[in-house]
Parts: structure tokens; sequence; C-alpha cells
């Protein structure tokens, strides 16, 4: 299966195939014809799959890696000399390639080297996480954390192509598939009720793993549909973001080490919906569906935080515009909006 993010100049496809990886080199060959690529992955990731995409590439090009230590904290803003230093190290030119193997860090962090060595290399994507291959490596958003907040460095810049192979999913430890399973929840609660209503249907990944190819697919078809209106985040694109300003605001609270993305995106979905329930502004129920389908998926929906203790994050939330919070929320499921709001929306109340 192909799908075109057609961008103008920064078109690329996305290729959904089971067995991917194994062919990784010819698809490469389709977008690149320079000389030299470095992989940028994590020592988890590429301890499983680096052999195979070091041998099929190193038969054409010359190869180097940047191999980074797994989770979140590889994702700052400190690890980015290291990085950096590797590549001239390597003799990265600008007529090279980065190729970012691994989940949502490696290809947030990879893209964003990317984008601002020697100002602008090419880049593929290849997500091995199911948060990636359904989220974070279509659609260009490619950043850093610093320690006040998530991505609050980076930029839009486009990879060449996207490469997903759902068979590597059967390596990704259970926790990340139940984070994964936060954004393809989102998906369905934004903008596809029929896709909530599989999911519903199907109840655990178990009984979901059967249609991962599709429900992949699905997920990545709304982005990348969202990414072409509005690449640049100033309207549309702001849906995708729903659950995101309490969950970066808890992710940042616990200095990256204790919600992972997917399960704070969880708590963030269901407690927004809670409270604009609460205020009239979502249908009735709606967030006890969510609250449903959140546990069956293995994800929480609370963790215990004052939502008062979040302010000081939410404020560095940048879809904030002129002093005001932009905040995501459902008509119903299936259909969301920007709601224009302030901090008082979350007034100072413990989690429910
Ligand atoms: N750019 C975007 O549009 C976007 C969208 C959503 C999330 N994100 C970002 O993505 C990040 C989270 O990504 P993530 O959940 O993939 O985390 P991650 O990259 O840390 O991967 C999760 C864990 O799974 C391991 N892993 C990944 N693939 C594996 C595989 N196939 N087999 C075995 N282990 C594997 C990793 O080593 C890691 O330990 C966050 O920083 C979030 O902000 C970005
Ligand atoms: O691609 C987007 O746009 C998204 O908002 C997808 C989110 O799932 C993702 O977590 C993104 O990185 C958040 O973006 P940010 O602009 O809030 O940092
Ligand atoms: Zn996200």
């Amino acid at each position: 299966m192909k799908l075109h993010v057609n961008l103008g100049e920064n078109s690329y496809d996305i290729v959904i195939e089971k067995g991917l990886l194994k062919k990784a080199s010819e698809e490469i060959r389709e977008v690149y014809s320079g000389k030299r690529i470095a992989v940028i992955s994590d020592d988890s990731v590429y301890g499983f799959y680096g052999g195979e995409l070091l041998n099929q590439l190193k038969s054409t090009w010359e190869c180097s890696t940047v191999i980074l230590p797994h989770g979140e904290t590889s994702k700052s803003i400190n690890v980015l000399p290291g990085v950096y230093a590797k590549l001239l190290e390597s003799g990265l030119s600008r007529s090279d390639l980065i190729v970012a193997l691994g989940g949502g860090v490696i290809g947030d962090l990879a893209g964003f080297v990317a984008a601002t060595y020697l100002r602008g290399v090419p880049f593929i994507q290849i997500p091995t996480s199911l948060l990636a291959q359904v989220d974070s490596s279509v659609g260009g958003k490619v950043a850093v954390d610093l320690k006040e907040g998530k991505n609050l460095v980076g930029s839009f810049y486009q990879p060449k192509k996207v490469l997903i192979d759902p068979d590597v999913l059967a390596t990704l430890p259970q926790r990340y598939i139940h984070d994964g399973m936060g954004e393809v929840i989102k998906y369905g609660c934004i903008k596809d009720a029929s896709l909530f209503a599989t999911l519903k249907e199907a109840g655990t990944f178990e009984r979901l793993a059967e249609k991962m190819t599709e429900v992949i697919t699905r997920c990545v078809d709304i982005k990348r549909g969202v990414v072409e209106e509005d690449q640049f985040d100033t309207g549309e694109r702001m849906l995708l973001n729903f659950g995101h300003t309490l969950a970066h605001a808890i992710e940042q609270k616990f200095a990256y080490g204790r919600e992972s993305h997917g399960e704070a995106v969880a708590i963030g979905m269901y407690q927004i919906t809670r409270i604009s329930e609460e205020q009239g502004l979502t249908k009735e129920g709606t967030a006890e569906e969510i609250r449903k389908i959140l546990a069956s998926y293995g994800l929480p929906v609370s963790c215990g935080v004052n939502l008062g203790e979040l302010k000081e994050a939410m404020k560095r939330d940048k879809k904030n515009y002129k002093n005001s919070l932009r905040l995501i929320l459902l008509e119903e499921i299936g259909k969301s909006r920007i709601h224009p709001s302030d901090l008082s929306f979350f007034k100072d109340s413990q989690m429910a």
C-alpha cells in the first residue's frame, strides 16, 4: 500500500507493507542517489533491526551510525552536539542522507538533526513503534524537548519517504503497544467515528492485531489529509493535538520519566473531555466512552495530579495565541473543534 503526501516540492510517499524492512534499500534507492548514509537509531531498536538494515545499505552506500540510549531523555536538546559531532566525523555532507530507524523519539530527534545539520540534509523515516507508524513519522513535525517543555525547539521538515513495516511491531514491548494505541484512539475521537467503532468492537490489541495494517493505514491517511491542508499547524492540524495540552504538561512535570507520550495523551483526552462535558460543550456520555476504550487498551485516564499544578506548563503550549489557549474539544466521538479558552477552563480540581 502506498499513500502520497501532496505538499508541492515537499511531497513524498508513505509505503506500508509487511516485510518492507527487508526491501529498505530498494525503496531508498528510488529517492536517493548520493554516496553516504547515516543511520540514527536507539540501542534497543538497533539491536533488533540494525543488522538487517545495515547489511542492505552497505552494498550500495558508505554507512555510519549514531546509536543513542532508548527513551525520551534522548530527545533532549543536550544530546544534539554529540550527534552533530558524529555526523561531522563520518564526513556526512549536504548531498548525503540520514535514516531514522526507531520510535517517535528517534524520528523526532533525527528529523530535527536533518533539518539543522549543515542547514538541512534529506532524511527518511523508518518508524518501528506503533506510535511512530501511526503518527510521528508522517507530517514533518521534528523537535527536541527542553526541561521547560515538550518539543519546544523544532521545525517543520518533511522526510523524503516513510517506510512502515508492521512486522517489526512483533518485538515492541507491551507498554508501547498500549502507548501507540493512545494515538490510534485519538484519530477515532477527532475524525473517524467508524474507526472508533472498530476499535471498540475489537476491545483489545490482541483482537485488533489481524487488522493492524488496515488500522495503521487509516490513521496515516487521516494525518496525510490534515497535513496536506495545514502543513504549518495554523488551523486544522491543531486537531491532531487533542489531549496534548494536558499530556505535554504531565510529561514535563515528571521530567519525561514517568508517563510515556501515549499514556499522557490518554489521560489528556479523557480529562479534557470530562471537563468539557461538565461545561456542556461535549455530548453527554462521550467522556465515559473514551474512558472505557482507553481502559480496554491498557491506558490510564488519570495520574493523580491536581490540574492546577500543570498550568505553568500549559502556558507554554505551542497552540497558544495572544495569551489565549486553543483547546481541542470533541463535540462527540468523531467530531472535534478548536475552542479558544483560558486556564480557568481547568479550575484547580483533582483529576477524576
Ligand atoms: N512528530 C510527531 O508528529 C509526533 C507524533 C506523536 C508523538 N511524537 C513523539 O514521539 C515520541 C514517542 O514515541 P514512541 O512512543 O515511539 O517512543 P520511543 O521512540 O521511545 O519508543 C518506545 C520504546 O520502544 C522501543 N522500540 C521501538 N520500536 C521497537 C521495536 N520494533 N521493537 C522493540 N522495541 C522497540 C524503543 O527502543 C523505546 O524503548 C514522543 O517524544 C512524542 O512527543 C511525535
Ligand atoms: O502532527 C501533529 O500536528 C500532532 O500534533 C501530532 C501529535 O501526536 C504529536 O505528539 C506532536 O508532536 C505534537 O506536536 P506539538 O506541536 O504539540 O509539539
Ligand atoms: Zn502525540
